[in-house]
């Protein structure tokens, strides 16, 4: 468990706090704080930066991850840009979900709809060494398919 703070913005207020759909869910689902009366259409090949009227305070150490939801890729071609969205423990700013529609159809984005889901992980923080040659291994520089199909 760990204990993460939520602040509901203004334009949130009204909306669910992010919720995990059932017990075992590893991710939160994050709600779009798009105007009730002005639906986010996104059209086909085009993304759209989605508001979730929420601002969290992670903990140092974590990190949360802005991850798309497989219902919506699968029935509409719709995924996070950029997933898995990385924010930052110190981040104090809303959290937004950059949508994006592979799909053929335009994609309404509805006040309240879950777009996205949220898990929280741990990070590791690196301490960099510079080294002037690195331990050799089996795979050496192989990799972007050199084990073959
Ligand atoms: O899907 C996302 C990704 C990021 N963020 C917020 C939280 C994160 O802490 C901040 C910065 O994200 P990131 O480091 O990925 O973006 P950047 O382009 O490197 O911006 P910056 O220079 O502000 O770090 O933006 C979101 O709300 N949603
Ligand atoms: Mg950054």
């Amino acid at each position: 468990m760990v204990s993460v703070a939520v602040l509901r913005l203004p334009h949130g207020s009204d909306l669910p706090l992010p919720a995990a759909a059932t017990a075992g869910a590893a991710g939160l689902d994050l709600p779009a704080a798009v105007p009730a009366d002005a639906p986010v259409v996104i059209a086909p090949g085009a993304y759209a930066m989605v508001p979730t009227g929420l601002a969290i305070a992670l903990p140092e150490g974590f990190e949360a991850q802005v991850r798309p939801r497989s219902g919506l890729a699968a029935k509409h071609g719709v995924t996070v840009l950029n997933a898995p969205g990385t924010v930052d423990a110190d981040y104090r700013g809303e959290l937004k979900v950059i949508l994006i529609n592979h799909g053929r159809e335009p994609f309404t984005v509805e006040r309240g709809q879950r777009i996205a889901q949220m898990v929280v992980a741990a990070v590791a923080v690196p301490v960099l060494t510079e080294v002037s040659e690195l331990p050799e291994t089996v795979r050496g520089a192989g990799g972007f398919g050199s084990t073959g199909r």
